[in-house]
């Protein structure tokens, strides 16, 4: 029988290890393994974890030494996961991420790689430091330098990562309740619930909680997993209400954002479609733009080095003028965003080319003139008006007059090779509007 999962997820300092120390505590007549990966301190976590258990490091303990989880996937991780199972004789397994490991690859080589057949991922649990995630994207705070840790690469920005934990899990664990009133606490619930509507929330103090909210779960769902996170539903429900590619020039005129939406969070559009915005509860609020128009690269990086005040996240695909072969991702989170570039637009490509791309997916949308190239983001804001937002997203497009000129031309910061990301960060010069 295949052994069930259960990843741990979290900020560092979140509270995983305690969580992690009460669960071993707590479900003591069961055979739990643990896999602990703590960047830079990797033997005091696991040193705190066999002081609640008889079992030792280097043996049902293992504690990855060689840095993080993500850069030795595929490598260390599966290799000893899979060492573990074949040496030892245990019925459970935790495996406790750094606080900078994004899930999602971490999730992929319990389904897809070496260690599928043994194990079955039970669940994904992230847990929040309540206090932390209320500062940081309530109150629209910068990250205290002190509570950042260091990414795989050194170029992820931190808030991402927390964004993308949420974003990536099965069951929420929100801890440190302690330390944030109970306005403050249903306030973080919320965005948590709009960030990523399919997991459970659960809050606590401590960790304090009984193994059975936390092991098996049975949650986990790898497609649903990826198709969970909150941005990305607005997104695909956007696209898939068929009216939302206008043609370019059109925008201005057209209906090419989404929906409108009246304060009780209904639909005006009469389009037949099962999209409903989150109900609107301590302020915060779902909008997608679209449009089938390039951003100005130095309108649109100027806009990012100076987000609105309450946008919490932005992310889908961008078209920047002068990159006409880049999808570039755009994740605001906070004060922080990241541009990568993660495909290539299709109407790129040779026209052969395009004519099979476009037959395995008869769905895209297609513009006569720009193909698949477009703006689609999804926004997510607390107490903002996200329509100003869309009023300033739709001045970082190019103007009729510069559609005409050589794009080129533009100073462009914006990545260009696959896989080439750019940070942008607030600017910090007194002069932002955060
Ligand atoms: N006030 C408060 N402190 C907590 C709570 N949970 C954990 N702590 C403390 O927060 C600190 C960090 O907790 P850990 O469990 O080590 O957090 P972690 O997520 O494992 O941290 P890393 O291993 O650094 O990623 C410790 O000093 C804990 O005692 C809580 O609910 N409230």
């Amino acid at each position: 029988m295949a052994v069930p999962v259960t990843i741990l997820c979290g900020a560092l300092g979140a509270g995983k290890t305690t969580l992690l120390s009460t669960l071993l505590e707590r479900a003591s007549d069961r055979e739990i393994a643990v896999v602990v990966n703590d960047v830079g301190s990797v033997n005091v976590d696991a040193d705190l974890v066999e002081a609640h258990t008889d079992l030792e490091t280097g043996e049902e303990v293992l504690a990855l030494e060689n840095g993080c989880i993500c850069c030795s996937l595929g490598g260390e991780l599966s290799r000893s996961v899979v060492r573990l199972w074949k040496r030892y004789d245990f019925e459970y397994l935790i495996v406790e991420a750094s606080g900078v490991g994004e899930p999602e690859p971490i999730a992929h080589q319990f389904v897809r790689g070496p260690p599928g057949g043994i194990y079955d991922l039970d669940a994904i649990v992230t847990v929040v430091n309540a206090r932390q995630f209320h500062d940081t994207f309530v109150d629209g705070d910068d990250l205290e330098p002190t509570q950042q840790g260091p990414d795989e690469d050194g170029t992820r920005p931190f808030a991402d990562l927390l964004l993308e934990q949420v974003e990536f899990c099965d069951l929420l664990v929100l801890n440190k309740c302690d330390l944030v009133d109970g306005a403050e606490r249903d306030a973080v619930v919320a965005l948590l619930e709009t960030l990523q509507p399919n997991a459970p929330v659960v809050t606590t103090e401590y960790g304090d909680l009984e193994p059975d909210a936390v092991l098996e779960t049975g949650l986990f769902d790898f497609s649903a997993a990826r198709a969970a996170a909150g941005w990305k539903q607005a997104i695909e429900s956007t696209a898939a209400d068929g009216h939302e590619h206008t043609k370019s020039g059109d925008e201005h005129e057209g209906h090419a954002h989404g929906h409108e939406q009246d304060d009780h969070g209904h639909d005006h559009d009469d389009h037949d479609h099962d999209h409903t915005h989150p109900p609107e509860r301590y302020g915060i609020t779902v909008e997608t733009f679209h449009r089938v128009r390039p951003f100005h690269p130095e309108r649109f990086l100027a806009f990012l080095e100076n987000p609105p005040a309450g946008l919490v996240r932005a992310k889908g695909l961008t078209w920047i003028a002068g990159r006409e072969r880049a999808a570039i991702t755009t994740s605001l989170a906070g004060t922080e965003t990241s541009l990568e570039v993660t495909g290539r637009w299709i109407a790129s490509f040779s026209e052969r080319q395009q004519e099979t791309y476009r037959a395995g997916q008869p769905d895209l949308a297609w513009d006569d003139q720009w193909g698949d190239r477009e703006n689609r983001l999804a926004l997510i804001g607390h107490d903002i008006d996200l329509e100003a937002v869309v009023e300033r997203l739709e001045e970082c497009l190019l103007t009729d007059a510069e559609l005409e000129t050589d794009w080129s031309t533009f100073e462009n910061p914006a990545p260009t090779a696959m896989n080439e990301r750019r940070i942008v960060s607030s600017r910090d010069d007194g002069e932002t509007n955060r």
